[in-house]
């Protein structure tokens, strides 16, 4: 047979066997298909000696990627890069350093264990990317490559969904103004805390820390919180409380956030009403009659906001966390501590309450290392003095200390700071001074008030005795009227009786 010839019958061959195919994908029943499938991938096993597990990138129903696959991803970085011919490369660390990990259809061999495997990069059917690989190993070792790599994630809730954005905050516990021995003392809790894994699955309680920072605007809140998320390589959940439309949603919410993240409510006191709403429950059933507006029905005043409630906030604080596997901290903001509901930063809620208060001259000292490079110079016993009379922000003070020339002269910005400082100071007096003279005039005008009603009173009085005593006058001539007429009868009488 000729070359053409025998070209000729295997392409019919190959025709009317893909033709028979599609009949038969056509017309057999589904049924009978899937059978066929199912014992035809069991013959192939017997000759096809491996096991084969596959990990799919996005998994569950919100295409979330999945921890398995990048753990493995980043396991794989460094021997892809010695193995594969084709690699794919990610920029992390603000442009630092590149992580390179191998492309679709590549593959790579591996030990596990005197194990040998090989690992798979493949594309889906379905369009979700894969990595298909045989006996598993290294998800630790991932995770650990994974964290010291892995580009921090800053996440924000849009609707039930968290967007993110490449977290690249400065702040670290070093350039953190607070006294040294309280910044150790919660850089030494953030530890122990990461570090405790086996510690909290022996006492039986979620792997989780609660923080309230609380103190005026200003006085680093947030940078704190950048700076623990630095410390401990931690993504951050920055919840946003008003856009969550209830306590389904917040559930959703948290449910999606991974392990080793920070989750963030700021301005607690501001977020919602959570403060308010049991004391308005209770004033819904007493009736306000204050407010003269008509009420709404509740509903439809709570869908006007968010329907999110303290009891929800609550449940997420103790009771979502045993569910949701590794470690978390939440971190509650707030200026107005006191206006927080006991019930949310009772201890075991909120383990550690941290408050960040105006600058003292331990953390000007520490603002003017990181700004000027002074570890000293002669204006800073007047910054002491004056930092000891008056309050400052450690913003304000950082503010101050901001170049204020070309050339960075470290004089200008601590006399300006001085400036700054007495101005405050002097500000502060004539505050007090106003607050003063204010108290005296309320005072007085509560004195002239009362005295004004005392004498409304004593004339109000007056006014009831001398109506009192003309009524008795009245009275009593009535009585001599009265009295005068019987008499002057009696005598008609008597005179009528004469005659
Ligand atoms: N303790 C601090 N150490 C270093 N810098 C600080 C400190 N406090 C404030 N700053 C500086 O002031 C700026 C504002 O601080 P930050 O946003 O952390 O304040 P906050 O307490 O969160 O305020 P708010 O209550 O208004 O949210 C920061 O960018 C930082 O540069
Ligand atoms: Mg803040």
């Amino acid at each position: 047979m000729k070359p053409t010839e025998m070209f000729a019958q295997v392409g019919s061959v190959i025709a009317s066997v893909m033709f028979a195919w599609a009949m038969f994908k056509q017309y057999c029943p589904y049924k009978l298909q899937e059978y066929i499938d199912k014992y035809s991938k069991r013959a192939f096993t017997f000759i096809y000696p491996y096991i084969q597990i596959t990990f799919n990138e996005f998994t569950g129903d919100r295409f979330m990627r999945s921890e398995a696959y990048s753990a493995i991803e980043n396991y794989l970085g460094s021997r892809s890069s010695t193995q594969a011919k084709r690699l794919k490369a990610d920029v992390v660390k603000s442009s630092q350093s590149i992580v390179l990990s191998m492309d679709d259809y590549e593959e790579v061999d591996d030990e596990f264990q005197g194990v040998k495997l090989k690992w798979a990069a493949g594309k889906h059917i379905s369009k979700t990317q894969t990595v298909s690989y045989y006996p598993v190993t290294g998800r630790e070792e991932g995770n650990e490559i994974k964290v010291r790599n892995r580009q921090r994630k800053l996440y924000t809730n849009s609707g039930s969904y968290w967007r993110h954005v490449v977290f690249q905050h400065p702040a670290s516990f070093e350039s953190l103004a607070m006294e040294a021995e309280r910044k150790q003392e919660i850089m030494d809790d953030l530890l122990v805390f990461s570090t405790a894994e086996e510690f909290y699955a022996r006492i039986g309680r979620a792997w989780k820390r609660g923080y309230l920072l609380f103190g005026p605007p200003g006085t680093g809140k947030s940078t704190m919180i950048a700076a623990m998320a630095n410390l401990l390589n931690y993504d951050i959940y920055d919840l946003e409380l008003t856009a969550v439309k209830d306590n389904t949603e917040l559930r959703k919410l948290l449910i999606d956030t991974t392990s080793r993240s920070i989750i963030v409510i700021e301005d607690i006191d501001c977020s919602l009403d959570l403060t308010g709403q049991r004391k308005k429950k209770k004033e819904e059933g007493e009736g306000d009659e204050k407010d003269p507006k008509p009420k709404l029905p509740k509903e439809e005043a709570e869908t006007k906001q968010s329907q999110v409630t303290l009891s929800g906030i609550l449940n997420f604080v103790d009771g979502l966390w045993s569910a949701c596997k590794g470690e978390r901290l939440v971190v509650f903001t707030t200026n107005f501590v006191e206006k927080l509901d006991p019930a949310l930063i009772r201890k075991g809620r909120m383990d550690k309450h941290i408050e960040l208060s105006y600058c003292s001259f331990e953390a000007f000292q520490i603002l003017a290392k990181n700004y000027l490079k002074l570890e000293s110079h002669h204006l800073f016993a007047r910054i002491q003095e004056l930092l000891g009379e008056t309050k400052m922000t450690p913003a304000e003070v950082a503010e101050h200390l901001m170049p204020k020339t070309i050339s960075g002269d470290a004089m200008v910005c601590l006399e300006s700071l001085i400036g700054g400082l007495e101005k405050a100071k002097e500000d502060a007096i004539l505050k007090a001074e106003e607050e003063a003279k204010e108290k005296e005039k309320e005072s007085a005008r509560l004195k002239a008030e009362e005295e004004a009603k005392e004498k409304e009173k004593e004339k109000e009085k007056a006014e009831e005795k001398e109506k009192e005593k003309e009524k008795a006058e009245e009275n009593a001539k009535n009585q001599v009227k009265e009295n005068g007429f019987c008499e002057n009868g009696n005598a008609e009488l008597i005179s009528k009786e004469k005659k």
